[in-house]
Order: C-alpha cells, then sequence, then structure tokens
C-alpha cells in the first residue's frame, strides 16, 4: 500500500445528493471532512466566524438569543453578490485551515474525502488527486429544495445561480456521479466508485 494518502475531494450544486453519498461512502469506511459542518461549529456563539460576521454585517445578523440568523444572512448574501463575496473571504480561510487541521489529525490508514460544496468556486480543484462530483437534474434540485428547506423557486434560485454550473464542476471531474433516478443506483455508483478508489490506493 502507497504511504502516500490520495486527497480526495467530493462537491456537487446544493442538492444534488452530497451528503447522501458522504453517508454512503462513510459506510464503507470513508472519514468524511464536512465543510457545512466546521462552517456551522464556526458560526455557533464563540466562534470565530460569528464573530466576523457580526462585525462585518453588523448586530441584525443575531438572533435575539444571540445565534447566528441564518435566515437573515442568507437573504443578504443570496441577493448580493458582493455582500457574499465579503461573507465568502471572512469564512473560507477558517474552513480551510481547520479542514488541514482534521485532514493531518485523521489515521493514516483511512481514506479521508472532503466534502465541500464550493470546492470548485474556491478553485481548490488543482490540490485535490480526486474529484468526485455529484449532479442530478434542476428540476429534481428545485423541488427538493422546496420540498426539504420550504424555499420558494426564487429563493432556490438564487441559491443555484450563487454557485458553479454543472458544466464547469464537470470539467474537473474525475468522477462523475449522476443522480438522476434512486438510491439504489447511486449506491452501485458509490459502490463502484469505492472499489475503485482501493484499488488505485493499493495500485
Ligand atoms: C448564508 C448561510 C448562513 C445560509 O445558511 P442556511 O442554513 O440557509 O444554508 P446552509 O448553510 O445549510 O447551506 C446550504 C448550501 O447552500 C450553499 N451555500 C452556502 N453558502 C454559500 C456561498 N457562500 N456561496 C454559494 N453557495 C453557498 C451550499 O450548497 C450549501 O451546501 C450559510 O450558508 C453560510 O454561512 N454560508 C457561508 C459559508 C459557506 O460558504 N458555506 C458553504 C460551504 S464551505
Ligand atoms: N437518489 C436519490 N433518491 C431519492 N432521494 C434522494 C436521492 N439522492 C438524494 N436524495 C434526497 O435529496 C435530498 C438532498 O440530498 P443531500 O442532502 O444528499 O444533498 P446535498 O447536495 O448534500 O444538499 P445541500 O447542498 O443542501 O447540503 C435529501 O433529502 C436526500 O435524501
Amino acid at each position: 500500500m502507497s504511504s502516500q494518502r490520495p486527497r480526495i475531494g467530493l462537491t456537487g450544486g446544493i442538492a444534488s445528493g452530497k451528503s447522501t453519498v458522504a453517508s454512503l461512502l462513510a459506510e464503507r469506511g470513508a472519514l468524511i471532512i464536512d465543510a457545512d459542518r466546521i462552517v456551522r461549529e464556526l458560526q455557533e456563539p464563540g466562534g470565530a466566524g460569528l464573530a466576523a460576521i457580526v462585525e462585518a454585517f453588523g448586530p441584525a445578523m443575531l438572533t435575539p438569543e444571540g445565534q447566528l440568523d441564518r435566515a437573515a444572512l442568507g437573504a443578504l448574501v443570496f441577493a448580493d453578490d458582493q455582500a457574499r463575496e465579503r461573507l465568502n473571504g471572512l469564512i473560507h480561510p477558517l474552513v480551510r485551515a481547520e479542514a488541514a487541521a482534521r485532514l493531518a489529525a485523521a489515521p493514516a490508514e483511512q481514506l479521508v474525502v472532503e466534502d465541500i460544496p464550493l470546492l470548485v468556486e474556491t478553485g481548490q480543484a488543482p490540490s485535490f488527486d480526486e474529484v468526485i462530483v455529484v449532479q442530478a437534474p434542476l428540476e429534481v434540485r428545485l423541488s427538493r429544495m422546496e420540498r426539504d428547506r420550504g424555499m420558494s423557486r426564487e429563493q432556490a434560485l438564487g441559491r443555484i445561480q450563487a454557485q458553479a454550473s454543472d458544466e464547469e464542476r464537470a470539467a474537473v471531474a474525475t468522477q462523475l456521479i449522476i443522480n438522476d433516478a434512486g438510491l439504489p443506483e447511486l449506491e452501485a455508483q458509490v459502490r463502484a466508485l469505492w472499489g475503485r478508489l482501493l484499488a488505485s490506493r493499493e495500485g
């Protein structure tokens, strides 16, 4: 077995099925580093991310209990490119530092998959040996966002437009997962991918 662990990234547009793919890989033994989860931890009261957000956008971004008002910040940044870029500039360096620390601390024998929704947007693709891209049809993604997150179609489209296109992500993918059918079909693709990742590690 090679001693050098491959760097594996997992990405895809909002509601494409990334977290589902991450869970299926975790079931097979991958360690998942979840960028969205790191963001949420940084945004807890007392976290460096929340302090930076309040400094940049003001106390209107807090609920009366002192938590991040996600709806208020989301309404601002998904309607205003400049505000979103400012938020990204504050949060992304903190996320990268925390992800790097977790990667360094991971057991050497375990395959680590970094689930990073904005991997392509943040220009990180060249740092990865593998870029797994999950894609699902636009209509399916929109109805998931309306169903699961109670978003209007306009809000859902605003988020999709704040991200890279399917073509941009496909251009840097080493593995495309097309999530356009049911869970058994998705599982079959993940099983094949896992076999290839293990084989390339051993090869
Ligand atoms: C704006 C916030 C408060 C909205 O919170 P909310 O609970 O509504 O959404 P959540 O955090 O669950 O994000 C859901 C999805 O939205 C998309 N998204 C989130 N932030 C961004 C962004 N800055 N640009 C483009 N898409 C984004 C991603 O696909 C993400 O998976 C939150 O997304 C946030 O703090 N974003 C900034 C940090 C970031 O860039 N996160 C993305 C992954 S590193
Ligand atoms: N093949 C599938 N068949 C049925 N439901 C699916 C399938 N793939 C994903 N889903 C469902 O679609 C929803 C969105 O999937 P998931 O949370 O994995 O997407 P995501 O890309 O991680 O989303 P986000 O960007 O919002 O974090 C979930 O409710 C999930 O159970």
